[in-house]
């Protein structure tokens, strides 16, 4: 028995100003801490020892599991950086409102857009490479499809192997991708995943088997 942890990033500034963010790199807002560090306490309640802590390239979700290791006073374990656990890529949806969104396209399309797991979102035209993601590397845009397809990989190559030693390990991660997790490790139906919400700064505790099949699930 194994037990892995997931979490979403406290709240952003895009959070709270409802803005489509995906890999824009936003911080926390105070609630976002405040959530983190509560998050953090219950995690340290659960008084588990992780081997590991798995979060993106985005300072919100890195911002967090520093928070996170600090409550839990295991600030000393490895920290493992990845883009592939980066947000989906809202293409040139992001830094759009959300509500404003929908008043230009519709509800159904917005709605089918963040929630759907095939519709990809409008592409952005160009991307200025970056330090951290050379040319080619950041997509133009993703469904929860294709951002699922560059996680896995992360978690089959990474994660599991971890887990199948019996190293306990925290994901600290963005609200599609752990989707995308969820959706692969809970076998969900690709129309399903439509009811799927994953909150700010609440972990979700997997209690897994030796092949990494699910004995128990709770939200801490
Ligand atoms: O990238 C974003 O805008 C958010 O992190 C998640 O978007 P959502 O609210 O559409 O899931």
């Amino acid at each position: 028995m194994v037990d892995l942890y997931i979490m979403r990033h406290g709240q952003s500034t895009a959070n709270r100003d409802n803005i489509f963010t995906g890999w824009s790199d936003v911080a926390l807002t105070k609630q976002g801490i405040t959530q983190a560090r509560i998050a953090g306490h219950k995690l340290a309640c659960e008084g588990i020892q992780f081997s590991q802590v798995h979060t993106s390239y985005l300072k919100r979700a890195i911002q967090t599991a520093n928070i996170v290791l600090e409550e839990i006073n295991q600030l000393y374990i490895p920290i493992q950086k990845s883009w592939h656990l980066n947000e989906r890529h809202y293409g040139a949806l992001r830094g759009m409102n959300k509500e404003q969104t929908k008043l230009e396209f519709g509800e159904w399309q917005v709605q089918q857009w963040r929630r759907s797991y095939t519709k990809v979102p409008p592409l952005l035209e160009h991307i200025t490479p970056k330090r951290q993601y050379p040319l080619g590397l950041e997509p133009r845009g993703e469904s929860l499809e294709m951002a699922s397809k560059r996680l896995l990989p992360y978690w089959q190559d990474i994660i599991a192997p971890q887990l199948r030693q019996g190293n306990n390990q925290l994901i600290v991660a963005h609200g599609s991708t752990l989707r995308a997790l969820i959706k692969y490790l809970e076998q969900i139906a690709d129309d399903d995943i439509m009811q799927v919400e994953v909150d700010n700064g609440s972990p979700i505790h997997y209690q897994l088997d030796d092949q990494l099949k699910i004995l128990k699930k709770e939200f801490v």
